[in-house]
């Protein structure tokens, strides 16, 4: 990129060292609250809690992607596609803010915050707000993260099954967590990426770094975002949040931060023919050290079933989690509900925020969206049909899971 900065910036970052942000509206874009806040929100929410290192934030994954973005862009150009200045930065602009909508612990929140939100229809918001405030500036990057840009490949690297999203939080998450299981070869796979038909293909030879991400990937998921323990503290934070909105809209004077108080008490929603929602600023104040600022408060709050909960979330009683791969059992299900009221002694009222049961489900690879393998025939494949073993096809059939948790110990009425 030409385009040359005033003063020159570098962070340095953990997985890759240092990282140039190579313009002068990038960096502006870093710089905006909109993005600092994402300093405070951790990128796998409660992961720490069964993997103390996984502290890293949905900034950190950002500014890596970013970088990646522009390895990525540069190799391409090294093999004679044309990408203009414009469009260079505009790439690396959408993916810097593609996750800019993550709320207080990234996916252990969302749709409860905000009731059905996910976090890709907020950071749509972001972007357009972003785009006004820069006159207009974002608006290819916000063609390119939309898929609307008629070069289509720049939409597959910042969101498909082999986007740059991926590559950068499987090496962060792998770093930070310890869990080597993670382990991808995207330099590689990098190196591998071509276009053709406006469309990422992988040259034939990185097929194996493929098979290698996707497998990774898969076990990422079943031993790290998936991990029982996670789940069931999430699944805690989400009745902790769902019993303080019961109590904040039937008039429970709950402590808190003011922003946080209005997601908890008015029942906010986003139409989409309106534009920028008035709540957006408000959400954009939110993240993590409101909710824990919040149940430090609530741990003493005149209410048993939300202090209960928030005095052990505190100091990590986590409730007790069953694990199966088959549905659970109705009747065994129901004998264990009444078993964990009689010992909690916790009304039929109040037994849903001390006793969960839900699914989690992972698949490997989805055979709709392909990632595409150039033969050295010069053929293009789906991977499935690419590879020689027929662990990629097997990797499409969606895994399920089944649990049931609950509190372990404790007293009420
Ligand atoms: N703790 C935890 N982390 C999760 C969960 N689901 C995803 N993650 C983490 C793993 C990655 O660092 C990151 C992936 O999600 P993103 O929001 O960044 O992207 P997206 O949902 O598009 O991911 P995808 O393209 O489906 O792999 O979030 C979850 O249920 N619990």
């Amino acid at each position: 990129m030409n385009r040359t900065l005033k003063s020159y910036k570098i962070i340095n970052d953990p997985v890759y060292g240092f990282i140039n942000i190579p313009s002068e509206l990038i960096f502006a874009v870093i710089d905006h609250p909109y993005f600092q806040r994402l300093r405070r929100i951790k990128q796998l929410g409660l992961t720490d809690m069964v993997y103390p290192g996984a502290l890293h934030t949905r900034f950190h994954h950002a500014i890596g992607a970013m970088h990646l973005m522009s390895i990525t862009l540069d190799q391409l150009r090294n093999k004679g596609i044309e990408i203009s200045d414009i469009e260079y930065e505009a790439a690396l602009l959408a993916i810097l803010l593609h996750d800019i909508g993550h709320g207080p612990f990234s996916h252990a929140l969302e749709s409860i915050l905000l009731k059905g939100q996910h976090h890709e229809t907020l950071s749509l918001l972001f972007f357009d707000e972003l785009n006004k405030q820069f006159h207009g500036q974002l608006s290819l990057a916000r063609k390119i993260f939309v898929g609307s840009y008629e070069r289509k490949f720049f939409h597959q690297l910042v969101s498909s099954q082999l986007d740059i999203d991926r590559l950068d939080y499987l090496q962060r998450d792998c770093f930070f967590t310890g869990v080597s299981e993670g382990t991808i070869g995207a330099d590689r796979i990098i190196k591998m990426m071509t276009i053709i038909n406006d469309e990422v293909v992988i040259e034939e030879k990185g097929i194996y770094s493929i098979e290698n991400f996707l497998n990774a990937r898969r076990l990422m998921y079943w031993q790290v975002y998936l991990h029982k323990t996670t789940v069931c503290a999430e699944k805690m934070l989400i009745n902790l949040i769902l019993r303080a909105k019961h109590l904040g809209s039937s008039g429970f004077q709950l402590p808190g931060s003011i922003e946080f108080l209005g997601f908890l008490t008015k029942n906010l929603t986003k139409d989409t023919s309106t534009g920028t929602p008035a709540w957006l600023d408000d959400f954009a104040q939110l993240d993590d050290l409101d909710v824990w600022g919040a149940i430090k408060l609530w741990k003493d709050i005149d209410d048993l079933v939300l202090s209960q909960i928030s005095k052990m979330f505190l100091t990590r009683n986590l409730f007790k989690i069953h694990l199966s791969n088959q549905p659970l059992d109705v009747k065994e299900t129901t004998t264990l509900k009444l078993k964990v009221q009689k010992k909690l002694m916790v009304s039929d009222e109040n037994l849903s925020y001390f006793f969960s049961e839900g699914e989690i489900s992972n698949y490997g690879y989805l055979t709709e969206n392909k990632i595409l393998i150039l033969t050295k025939k010069g053929e293009v494949l789906d991977v499935a049909s690419a590879a020689d073993l027929p662990n990629i096809k097997a990797m499409s059939k969606i895994v399920k899971k089944y649990y049931a948790c609950h509190a372990k110990n404790l007293t009420l009425r």
